[in-house]
């Protein structure tokens, strides 16, 4: 292992990963484990120089308060405790520390070198998976997203042909989206990939449907069940890859914090298919994961794309989804993309995307009356998801996209501008 490790034990405070960050910032890799974590559970762990006692708020939880095992103090580490006055060590703080004595302790307490970087993390999960797989065969849903793409590359360098990827095209992808899950896995890193053109059965289950809630409940149940198909045609898997991040593990609450959110990735696979997962962004911020599938060659745009809701174009066409409206979503869509790239806006916005409702309005086109869809377009800032505000979008750039869309998407004869913060429209409309 290269990367020299602090470990943070979770005692109840809230700023745990704040705290992670900041180590890693110093160039020194850093995990956060439960305050119950054992001494043989900790030695278990690579390279650690230090122990962090971090202590909060939520220290008492069910009626008392929680502590280290006793035997931790005697792993042989450096450990030093952040509010938490009955700590057994000589250093404690009782508050956050500052920059100051944070580098005191990691850099000239616990001798850590700053040695964490993509590269180093990189080789040591390369060697982590390899050690846990052998020569078995790992299962992957890829969506093309960044999370999975990035835990494929990763296999793929890690295992090669014992990577067996699954790509679900579900008809509501962004135009040319499927084609480049093919094009960089299949043709340039050469994986292993089954590509399933599923559209149709999509389209069909999701007919007549309007309810926003039941849309994205018939696309999630059906993506399982496409998926548990393929898995069950291939031989010899053992196990599941997913591409489970930092903050999925955060917030779907350690043992102190209260649950967030409960997070599954590719869940709702039946008992009777068992794997061992492999998942190796675990530990990784969101942009760390950018950072690392930078340093496994894939290609900027797919590492550093916008989010996109797991159903798809399908909760941007409004209502009831019918193959027209869809594809005005579709070409709408790659038309804004397009056009946010020419300005360098794709830079700047976090989320930006196109809504097709499911009325029409009365227009003019050539000299005769129209009565077709609006395309509305929708382009917001955020940090957190929890709240949004709207680009000022220059006016120019807003009529050139409205003339294209105009003009080269059938069944439109409108554009609109969303101007809605969050609060109190949603950023996705559905
Ligand atoms: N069309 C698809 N084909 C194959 N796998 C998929 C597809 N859609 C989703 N998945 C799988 O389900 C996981 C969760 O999907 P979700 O839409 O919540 O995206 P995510 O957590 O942002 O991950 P990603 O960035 O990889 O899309 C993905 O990481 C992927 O493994």
């Amino acid at each position: 292992m290269k990367q020299d490790m602090i470990v943070i034990l979770d005692l109840g405070s809230s700023e745990n990963t704040t705290l992670a960050r900041e180590i890693r910032a110093l160039g020194v890799y850093s995990e956060i484990h439960p305050h119950d974590i054992t001494k043989e559970e900790l030695n278990q762990l690579p390279n650690v120089k230090g122990v962090i006692l971090n202590g909060g708020e939520h220290r008492h939880v069910d009626g008392k308060d929680i502590d280290v095992l006793p035997e931790i103090y005697e792993a042989g580490y450096p450990v030093i405790a952040i509010d938490h006055a009955l700590a057994c060590c000589e250093v404690k703080l009782s508050a956050y520390p500052t920059e100051e004595q944070l580098k005191d302790f990691v850099f000239a307490t616990c001798k850590a070198e700053a040695n964490w970087n993509m590269k180093n993390f990189v080789a040591d999960q390369v060697e982590r998976i390899r050690s846990q797989v052998g020569d078995k065969k790992v299962l992957l849903a890829l969506s093309g997203g960044v999370d999975s793409s990035v835990v494929a590359a990763m296999l793929i360098k890690a295992i090669g042909k014992q990577l067996v990827c699954v790509h679900v095209n579900h008809g509501l992808m962004r135009k040319g989206e499927s084609e480049s899950v093919v094009e960089v896995f299949k043709n340039q890193m050469d994986a292993n990939l089954v590509y399933v053109d599923a559209s149709e059965r999509f389209l069909k289950k999701l007919e007549n449907v309007d309810d926003p809630e039941a849309k994205r409940k018939i696309i999630g149940a059906e993506f399982i069940r496409v998926f548990e198909e393929e898995a069950r045609k291939l031989e010899g898997i053992d196990f599941l890859a997913q591409g489970t991040i930092y903050p999925d593990i955060v917030e779907s609450g350690t043992k102190t914090a209260k649950v967030v959110k409960s997070h599954h990735n590719v869940g709702g696979l039946p008992e009777d298919l068992e794997f061992e997962l492999v998942e190796p962004l675990y530990y990784l911020f969101k942009d760390e994961v950018r950072a690392c599938g930078v340093e496994l060659g894939l290609p900027h745009d797919m590492v550093y794309r916008q989010p996109f809701p797991g159903p798809g174009l399908g909760v941007r066409c409004l209502g009831a989804i019918t193959r027209e409206r869809l594809e005005a979503v579709r070409e709408s869509d790659a038309i804004l993309r397009e056009e946010f790239a020419k300005s360098g806006l794709d830079q700047k916005v976090w989320q930006y995307f196109t809504i097709v409702p499911d009325f029409k309005s009365v227009g003019v086109k050539n000299n005769a009356r129209c009565f077709e869809y609006p395309v509305i377009l929708r382009a917001v800032n955020t940090i957190d998801a929890m709240t949004a505000s709207i680009e000022q979008i220059d006016w120019a750039i807003l009529e050139k996209i409205t003339d294209r869309i105009l003009k080269e998407v059938p069944n439109v004869n409108r554009v609109c501008y969303d101007l809605t913060p969050k609060p109190c429209g949603t950023i996705e409309w559905e």
